[in-house]
């Protein structure tokens, strides 16, 4: 009888290429299974480079075996999409900030060199082109193929609101919204090596179709101090899990309001809630983003924060870095892994 807890334990203890993690926890490894003397387990190779598919298999067979009752070890390696990545930025509810986020990680990341494109696939609000700037514009087709928007900023965007007239509400439901994020995705990106997108709030018919579909190489989670409690950051989460998509962490948004006339900043609702809760859930915290009248006027006047170098800027810089680090990101080239 193989121990699946030793099992478990072993595969878990190798570190995710990506995120460093352990596989499970990482979600690039299902919990592993065993069947009389065999023991099997798939892991999601996304975006790795043939020299880390082989190393991970060869760690993950040597780890496997190594576990007390097992003659034999079976590995499936899967891989969705290669070239190309995908980082999903989430949250459990709407109006955390996760569309600001996600413009001015993208604007952070195009100035650190990286070649990255913008997809809003919020069905429900979609903001980004307010946020780049690109509002009014609409994206050319070649072949049933639509080129994406370049904004000032140097990210290519799509959005779901480009595909409607504007001002009309998008109340698609299920094929009709994984569609629409098809053409999106599978637009002519060119050169882009990473798209971030912006998912719509919750766990409804698009990031279903996202997991399934397109899915990523890594997500990010975004939440409020107050969103903590957690129920719905926590099912945003398990939705990447359980579809084996890395999580590279949790960003807390509009923590502490930062003072527009002496910039010192109070915690309304307290600090290192976010932090606690991220450590709770296994989760690495990449930082806090302050509540900042600055950051909103800017977002809504078409200049995101993160092109400027002031403070404004700084808290989207030091996130672009730590995501640039977990995903191996380098400057014109993209991704390294
Ligand atoms: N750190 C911040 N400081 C000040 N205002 C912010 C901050 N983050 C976001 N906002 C403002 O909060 C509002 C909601 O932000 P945003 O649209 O990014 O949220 P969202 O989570 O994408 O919402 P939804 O998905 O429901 O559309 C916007 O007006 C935005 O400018």
């Amino acid at each position: 009888m193989i121990d699946l807890q030793l099992l478990h334990r072993a595969l878990d203890a190798l570190p995710d290429p990506v995120t460093g993690r352990g596989l499970v926890a990482a979600g690039r490894a299902a919990p592993p299974t065993a069947q009389g003397p065999v023991a099997r387990a798939t892991i999601d190779v996304t975006g790795l480079s043939d020299e880390a598919r082989t190393a991970l298999e060869g760690a993950a067979r040597a780890a496997l075996a190594a576990v007390p009752g097992v003659g034999e070890v079976r590995l499936l390696l899967t891989a969705e999409r290669v070239g190309r990545t995908l980082l999903a930025v989430a949250s459990g509810k709407g109006g955390v900030g996760k569309s600001t986020v996600s413009a001015n990680l993208a604007v952070a990341l195009a100035r650190m060199g990286v070649s990255v494109g913008l997809i809003d696939a919020d069905i429900y609000g979609p903001s980004q082109p307010r946020l780049l700037g690109t509002e009014g514009e609409k994206p050319t087709a070649d072949k049933q193929r639509m080129n994406p928007v370049m904004s000032r900023f140097g990210v290519p965007m799509l959005s779901m609101g480009m595909l409607v007239p504007p001002g009309q509400a998008i109340a698609w439901r299920g094929p009709m919204a994984g569609n629409a994020l098809g053409q999106l995705v599978d637009a002519d990106w060119g050169a882009t090596r990473l798209l971030i997108l912006d998912l719509p709030p919750g766990t409804g018919d698009v990031q279903l179709t996202m997991v399934q579909k397109h899915k990523p190489g890594a997500a990010l989670i975004v939440s409020t101090p107050q969103d903590l409690a957690l129920i719905d950051a926590t099912r945003a989460i398990d939705l990447f899990r359980k579809a084996t998509v890395p999580v590279l962490g949790l960003v807390e948004n509009m923590a502490g309001y930062a003072c527009p006339h002496c910039g010192e900043i109070s915690d309304p609702f307290g600090r290192g809630g976010a932090e606690a809760a991220a450590a709770t859930m296994d989760l690495p915290f990449l930082g806090r983003v302050p509540l900042e009248i600055a950051i909103r006027t800017a977002s809504d006047a078409g200049e995101p924060p993160a092109a400027q170098d002031g403070p404004v800027g700084a808290p989207f810089h030091a996130l672009a870095a730590k995501v640039a680090a977990a995903m191996n990101l380098t400057a014109a080239g993209g991704l390294n892994a």
